[in-house]
């Protein structure tokens, strides 16, 4: 076949969003290259991919070994976030997807979802002032998840987590796809820094700690429970209320420091990666993953709450008991639940009403 035919025929094969479009390179062009792309592995989308979160998570997802196909969607700059990643000599085929109009290819074989979309905080702000753009954005985005991939496990970043995971529960329950073993709000970013100021207190290699935290992912809905921190080991009065706090207020330490830049995204990033690992290796098949996320629970009498759950196939499928608490967890449970409460409402709301 002529070169010319040849670049007309892939030409029209090339996805409409496809960031290479347009741009013409010498000759061989990018689908007529002998590579099929995405053979094994899982396809994965970020929604929100050229936020602060949404890039480096684009990023270390690339990296991902078990990712064969990686969907980039923005409503802004993707064409330039998805070309500067797709030249990573790693393994999964990365195609950019721009605006509402492309929402539905960008989600269509997805078995992962993550969405970081929405506005970050500025100093003074509670997660919950980001509730009436952020609840319209979410709304959007599962809906889009209901018609084109209702089966994808979704891993919901975007604040208010404590009200967003119950908004995209009304969606998908409202387009009659909901399963709630499916839908996951990621808490893992209080792990994280549960385990690192921990570690730091007691001496040790964050790696070596492991800190449950439950609740939800808001000030005092953010309850580590320090009384069952592995290794094992005890805290003084005054360390358990310096490392509670501390990883309560976790965000709002980044959110001053960047003061008006934006709060946490690189270590959501890393936090982002570590949970969507974990049910990407659960939906491999392997045994016995188990992380912290706020998921639909009959834990407390609040439909949804955080606590470690077991990830499998399906998502979450075991949701686990807190375990034993001290007084000190025990009233700081009755807070929680107490915010908890009104947020999930708020949420709940914003659907039904
Ligand atoms: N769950 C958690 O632990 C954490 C959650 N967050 C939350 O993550 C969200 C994103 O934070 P950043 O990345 O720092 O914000 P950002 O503003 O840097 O990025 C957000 C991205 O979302 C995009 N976006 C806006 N509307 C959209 C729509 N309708 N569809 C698709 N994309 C859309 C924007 O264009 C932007 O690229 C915020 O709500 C923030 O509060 C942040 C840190 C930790
Ligand atoms: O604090 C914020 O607004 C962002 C966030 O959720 C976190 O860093 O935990």
């Amino acid at each position: 076949m002529e070169v010319n035919q040849r670049v007309a025929r892939i030409s029209a094969h090339l996805h409409p969003s496809n960031p290479q479009m347009g741009l013409e390179h010498p000759i061989l062009r990018q689908a007529d290259c002998r590579a099929k792309g995405g053979a094994s592995g899982f396809k994965v989308a970020i929604l929100g991919a050229a936020g602060g979160i949404g890039q480096p998570l684009a990023l270390l997802m690339k990296m991902n070994p078990l990712v064969s196909v990686l969907h980039l969607y923005d409503v802004v700059n993707t064409p330039g976030v998805t070309a500067d990643i797709s030249h990573m000599d790693t393994g999964a085929v990365v195609r950019g997807f721009l605006g509402q109009q492309q929402l539905e290819s960008a989600l269509t074989g997805m078995d992962l979802i993550i969405i970081p979309a929405g506005v970050p905080r500025k100093p003074g702000m509670t997660r919950d002032d980001l509730f009436n753009i952020n609840a319209g954005i979410v709304k959007t985005l599962c809906e889009g998840i209901a018609k084109c991939c209702p089966n994808a496990i979704v891993n919901l970043i975007s604040n208010p987590v404590n009200s967003t995971v119950p908004i995209a529960a009304e969606v998908f329950k409202k387009a009659g796809t909901y399963d709630p073993k499916k839908l996951l709000g990621v808490t893992t970013l209080d792990v994280v820094r549960a385990n690192t100021f921990v570690a730091e207190v007691l001496g040790l290699d964050p790696r070596d700690v492991s800190v449950p935290v439950v609740g939800g992912h808001a000030g005092v809905t953010i309850l580590p429970l320090l009384s069952q921190v592995k290794p094992p080991c005890s805290f003084t009065p005054e360390e358990t209320e310096y490392l509670t706090k501390r990883i309560q207020d976790g965000g709002t330490e980044v959110v001053q420091a960047k003061a008006g830049a934006g709060s946490a995204t690189l270590s959501m990033a890393y936090a982002a990666v570590k949970f969507a690992d974990a049910c990407l290796r659960a939906l491999r098949g392997d045994a016995g993953i188990v992380e912290c996320a706020f998921v639909a629970s009959e834990v407390t009498e609040l439909p949804f709450f955080a606590s470690r759950v077991r990830l499998g196939r399906q998502g979450a499928e075991e949701v686990y008991q807190l375990g034993p608490l001290n007084e000190y967890e025990r009233l700081g449970l009755e807070k929680a639940k107490k915010e908890l409460e009104a947020s999930i409402q708020k949420g709940i709301s914003f659907i039904k009403k």
